[in-house]
């Protein structure tokens, strides 16, 4: 069985007037890492909401390791960890004690309790108490809570959210070694392209609750690339089409359109037909939607 999650037509409406999400089908295999991105209140947290069983499924279906969701809730959640909304961490408390706390509740070993401090790498702080805590010790100390049970499946509601660049660093080395030394597929959740692409293997987008890309990083970045155009009107338009042959330019009405990746390109461009002697008219990046898309999702915001 290679599916881990699929949602087959997954539609919800929070209240009758504003769908929230529409028609997600969302295709995750054993081993991925898969990035869930899109802006804020795109639907992501609906989605692995529904995925959970926080929310009721209204429309359309999901399957988890190859189960129709509904019908064996229990035992697929038995395999699946998740930090979807801040767990309660006992400030006063240590990591072990903490942990001590959900190990009861899920009815792990004491062994368990061991191992997954060392995994997230919280087995040497000792004694000092979780208040004391960065920001990233405490969501690793979370993602330890969610994988107490030992789950197959890990699934995470924006875990870079607020992290600084080290918090950044260690999440992902603690992503990639779940992924590759403890089989973990994971799903993850984020704002940002920036924040999580050298962590996943595949991505899924979302805006205004429709997926509009799903398919590996490898895809995502060949697909960015085409989207980048640059509008172009010279003195002879035709010979601009015959010098720039190399960025396969596209005849407009009185304009040519060549991809570019970046501003090298732009310059590189310009010098091609001023050394051919062509009067540039215009010579001008233009942006389609899914690229404003992309320039939203990897702009860093404070
Ligand atoms: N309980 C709710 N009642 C009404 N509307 C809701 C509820 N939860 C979410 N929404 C709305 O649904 C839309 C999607 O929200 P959601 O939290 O799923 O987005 P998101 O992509 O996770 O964004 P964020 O990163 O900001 O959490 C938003 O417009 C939000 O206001």
């Amino acid at each position: 069985m290679n599916n881990i999650i699929k949602t087959i037509g997954l539609t919800h409406f929070h209240s009758k007037k504003s769908k929230t999400l529409s028609d997600i089908n969302l295709k995750i295999d054993k081993g991925q890492i898969y990035g869930f991105l899109g802006p804020n209140g795109a639907g992501k947290t609906t989605t692995l909401r529904l995925i959970l069983g926080l929310l009721k499924t209204q429309q359309g279906k999901i399957e988890i390791f190859g189960q129709d969701f509904q019908s064996n809730r229990i035992d697929i959640l038995k395999k699946v960890g998740s930090l979807i909304e801040n767990p309660s961490l006992y400030g006063h408390l240590r990591a072990d004690e903490n942990l001590e706390v959900y190990r009861k509740l899920y009815g792990a070993s004491k062994a368990r309790l061991t191992e997954v401090l060392k995994i997230v790498g919280l087995d040497n702080t000792a004694k000092k108490k979780v208040k004391q805590f960065s920001l990233g010790m405490k969501q690793r100390l979370s993602v330890a809570l969610a994988l107490l049970p030992n789950p197959e499946l890990l699934i995470l509601d924006e875990p870079a959210n607020g992290l600084d660049p080290t918090g950044i660093i260690e999440l992902r080395e603690l992503v990639k070694k779940l992924n590759k030394e403890h089989g973990m597929t994971i799903l993850m959740s984020s704002h940002q392209l920036t924040e999580i692409e050298k962590m996943v293997s595949h991505v899924g987008i979302i805006a205004k609750g429709e997926m509009i890309f799903q398919g590996s990083l490898e895809e995502l970045h060949l697909l960015q690339k085409k989207q980048a155009k640059l509008l172009i009107r010279t003195s002879d338009n035709v010979g601009a089409i015959s010098v720039l042959k190399a960025y396969e330019p596209e005849q407009l009405d009185d304009a040519i359109s060549v991809a570019y990746q970046n501003e090298q390109d732009i310059a590189d461009i310009g010098r091609k037909l001023y050394e051919k002697q062509l009067d540039i008219y215009l010579l001008q990046p233009v942006q389609n939607n899914l690229e404003q898309l992309f320039m939203d999702l990897t702009t860093q915001h404070a």
